[in-house]
């Protein structure tokens, strides 16, 4: 499992740790995990190259340019370009706040034999400094590397105008980019960016992930996220966290020598129309390769789905009709009419867990679903989040941890946000949101979320919580795309009969 903790509790763990150790001690743990993967970096084995034409690999004689704002982050990038000018690196610091940078920091670099320049934020539109900017820029694009330590932990706020034209400067000629713990301009706690931000190749961060290397659109800025343990002790629950292999191959149920298909568990779905029937085949689809016990469906695609998956047990009336499930999914292609929204409510009335999605969603109500003792799933996109929420999808797309736990405190349910981070919250707010990293966006692709609605279903008949099957569900299902995918177009089908791969994939560790 990968943890995210907030920005409080990074500090109040810090505090902690540092009052046992001589000081200075944890920042020079940090400094020399940040100098040990730009030196990794610099040998070329980085997530990307760094050796320009005409230089051999290795820190001696490489250039690596410092951008170094008024905190702790400054000072981290500060002691780590000193540990790098010792090898023989060409290093050099560009202080946006001259008066506010780390003082032994700037002492260590200034020893090691480093540049120290100052390059003040405000200065970034004085014309009196045109020059300047301008010479220092091209010290960026000249650079076989560039450490951004404008801001970490207490940033607040995009870049300001300097640090973004410095950023800017590098990121456009391709030279790599190391974030200190961050990339500087996003919001670690939320994952939002509000401004320009840094876009990072590499992000050295300290301690434990934040949220913010995990949620889009901040993870887009982090590239690979590398975690040094510095000693911190988190003891209180993560903020985020994202399962990996180990975590989804104990959550996915195996059957006993005893079982028959009943306590496999039997999923129950009503999806479908005659406008959509190819959504009721891809659920029941989805379904059937996540070791559904049997699959009942109920509703107007009977005929398509028999026709498809003749194991399925197929009617055409209501839900409630069609005999004992251990779990259901409402609302793939259901449609917008009165009958859609009858089939929803028969199906919420039933003491079993519901997952519901896609049109289904359109006719939820707050009070009756909080009323319900059997477990709920929600599954929107950020359009069906925005329309829940009242407010525009773009919010939800720039604000995805706000949005997600909002509607699961909203609607008293367990809520799986679709999109390029799929993310998970519980209505119980101390539950870390689980965040799942396996997607690819090759899953944008129409009846992909139809599959995956079968997926968690069947999860949630086989007795896994609403958590746990819609975050397992998501990971297997974002697996069986990369499966299916690898590098081309997939359609809807062939994520689900890649499925079973990504199982063996799971469960092979
Ligand atoms: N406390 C410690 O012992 C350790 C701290 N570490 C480093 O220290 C960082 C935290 O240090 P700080 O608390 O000093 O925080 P920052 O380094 O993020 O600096 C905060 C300061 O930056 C300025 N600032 C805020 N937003 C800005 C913006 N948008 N543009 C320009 N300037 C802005 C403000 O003056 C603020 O006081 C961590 O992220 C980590 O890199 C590590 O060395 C590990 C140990
Ligand atoms: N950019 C992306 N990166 C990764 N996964 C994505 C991206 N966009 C969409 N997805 C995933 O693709 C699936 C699409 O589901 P959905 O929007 O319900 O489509 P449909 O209604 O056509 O089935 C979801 O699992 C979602 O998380
Ligand atoms: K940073």
């Amino acid at each position: 499992m990968r943890h995210a903790h907030s920005v409080q509790a990074v500090r109040a763990a810090e505090s902690e740790l540092m009052a046992r150790l001589p000081e200075g001690a944890l920042m020079q743990r940090a400094a020399a995990g940040l100098a040990a993967a730009c030196a990794a970096l610099l040998a070329g084995r980085g997530p990307v190259p760094a050796v320009r034409p005409g230089r051999g690999p290795g820190v001696y004689g490489a250039r690596v340019v410092l951008l170094v704002g008024a905190g702790g982050n400054g000072g981290d990038a500060l002691y780590a370009g000193a540990r790098l000018a010792r090898r023989g690196a060409g290093v050099a610091a560009l202080l946006l706040a001259p008066g506010k940078a780390h003082r032994g920091g700037l002492t260590a670099l200034a020893a090691a034999g480093g540049e120290i320049i100052e390059t003040a934020e405000e200065t970034a539109t004085d014309p009196a400094y045109a020059a300047h900017w301008h010479h220092v820029e091209r010290m960026l694009t000249r650079a076989d590397l560039v450490v951004d330590g404008i801001t970490g932990l207490g940033g607040r706020g995009g870049l300001r105008t300097g640090a973004a034209r410095l950023a800017h400067a590098a990121e456009a000629d391709k030279v790599p980019v190391v974030a200190v713990d961050l990339p500087s301009g996003i919001d670690a706690d939320t994952g939002e960016v509000h401004g320009p931000a840094v876009t990072a190749d590499l992000t050295v961060t300290f301690g434990t992930h934040k949220p913010g290397l995990l949620v889009d659109p901040a993870r887009e800025h982090a590239g690979t996220v590398r975690l040094i343990d510095i000693g911190l002790d988190l003891p209180g629950p993560a903020a985020a966290e994202a399962l990996q292999h180990a975590d989804v191959a104990a959550l996915l149920p195996r059957p006993a020598p005893e079982s028959d298909k009943y306590r496999r568990g039997v999923v129950g779905i009503c999806a479908g129309s005659a406008r959509y029937p190819g959504a009721a085949v891809l659920c029941v689809h989805g379904a059937l390769r996540t070791g559904a016990g049997a699959v009942r469906y109920a509703g107007p695609g009977d005929q398509a789905v028999v026709a498809r998956f003749p194991e399925t047990l197929v009617s055409s009336g209501l839900p409630s009709e069609a005999g004992r499930v251990q779990a259901w999914v409402v609302g793939p292609g259901l449609g917008e009419d009165e009958e859609a929204g009858r089939r929803v409510a028969d199906v919420l009335a039933q003491d079993v867990p519901v997952l519901v999605d896609a049109d289904g969603l359109r006719f939820l109500d707050r009070d009756r679903l909080r009323a319900r003792t059997a477990p709920t799933l929600l599954t929107p996109h950020a359009g069906e989040a925005a329309r829940l929420l009242g407010v525009e999808r773009e919010h939800v797309e720039a604000a995805r941890l706000t949005s997600v736990r909002r509607l699961a405190s909203e609607y008293g349910a367990t809520v799986l946000l679709k999109g390029s981070t799929t993310l998970v919250a519980a209505p119980d707010e101390s539950m870390p949101v689980r965040v799942n990293a396996t997607g690819t966006p090759w899953l944008a692709t129409a009846g992909s979320g139809d599959v995956l609605s079968g997926v968690a279903g069947s999860l949630l008949a086989a007795g896994l919580s609403a958590r746990d099957a819609a975050s397992a569900g998501a990971y297997l299902h974002g697996l069986a795309a990369r499966h299916a995918a690898d590098g081309a177009p997939v359609d809807a089908q062939d994520v689900a009969g890649a499925l079973p791969a990504a199982w063996r994939d799971v469960k092979r560790g």
